[in-house]
């Protein structure tokens, strides 16, 4: 929200939420051929902060989160109106280039994908496309991406590896690592954890807190606890519309809608 309540500036990084948004959409609509998915949302995602988006199944959070690194423009007959302005440009405007986003808006998804080549590879692959490293470089930029997602100390005397050996856990931490060794600005999170285990849970929602500091970060997520436990501002959806949008401890606590009260103690969803 635009203007939250002061009294509700308790977590150190609402500090920050009276900047300018990462990321301003407005009027956006989105279409699966003849299927309005989203109808009219509009939102303000601060920078350095964890967003979680909530909602019953089919109500368009993956589809949000999809539009916000376009990765419908690979598809023919889906198409997005309405602006998502991402440091002030709009990110829908086909001049935008997609290299140029995928850049700055990384994404990792609910079911970790390695590429099923060795760990190192797993990560240099995507900083190939985009930069020319020297070997030294790459290393570093390796290490520092498997660092980032508290994955290194696990996989530092087996780079070699083929990826696939590792536990799920330690895959979604390496499609992490994949997604932030690009250094995005925004790090989008599909139900990153609903393949894991509750430890493996714990570790990447333990991440989540650390990587906020370097990236905003929007997650949608089936588990409410866990919205209320990573995030800062929640985002609650039904029907392809926001319903509701605020500091994550008010829609928890207090929401402003009825349809929000319902879903958040279980009545509907
Ligand atoms: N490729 C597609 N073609 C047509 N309709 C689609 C497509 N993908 C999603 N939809 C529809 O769009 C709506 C929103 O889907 P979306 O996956 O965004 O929901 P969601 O809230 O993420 O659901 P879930 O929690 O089950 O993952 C649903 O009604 C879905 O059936």
């Amino acid at each position: 929200m635009t203007d939250p309540a002061p009294a509700l500036h308790l977590a150190p990084s609402a500090a920050t939420a009276a900047t300018e948004p990462k990321l301003k959409v407005r009027n956006l609509h989105f279409h699966y051929d003849g299927f309005h998915a989203l109808k009219g949302i509009d939102m303000d995602i601060p920078e350095q902060q964890v967003t979680a988006i909530i909602g019953p199944s089919g109500c368009g959070k993956s589809t949000l989160l999809r539009v916000f690194n376009r990765i419908y423009a690979i598809y023919p007959g889906l198409r997005a109106s309405g602006s998502i302005e991402l440091d002030g440009e709009n990110i829908l405007d086909p001049r935008y280039s997609l290299n140029r986003l995928r850049g700055k808006v990384g994404m990792v998804f609910q079911k970790p994908v390695p590429f099923p080549m060795t760990i190192f590879e797993n990560v240099a692959y995507g900083i190939r496309h985009h930069e020319r490293l020297s070997r030294a470089e790459m290393e570093a930029r390796v290490e520092q991406a498997l660092r980032g997602a508290a994955l290194w100390d696990e996989v530092k005397d087996k780079l070699k590896a083929n990826a696939l050996g590792l536990s799920g856990g330690q895959q979604q931490r390496l499609c992490i690592a994949r997604a932030i060794a690009l250094k995005p600005e925004v790090l989008l999170l599909d139900e990153p954890t609903s393949a894991l285990d509750p430890i493996a849970t714990g570790r990447i929602e333990q991440l989540i807190e650390e990587l906020k500091s370097r990236f905003t970060i929007v997650i949608v997520t089936h588990n409410m606890q866990q919205a209320a436990r990573v995030s800062d501002q929640t985002a609650f959806m039904y029907l392809g519309e926001l319903v509701e949008f605020d500091q994550t401890e008010k829609i928890f606590t207090k929401p402003g809608k009825k349809q929000t009260e319902d879903y958040i103690t279980g009545r509907f969803g």
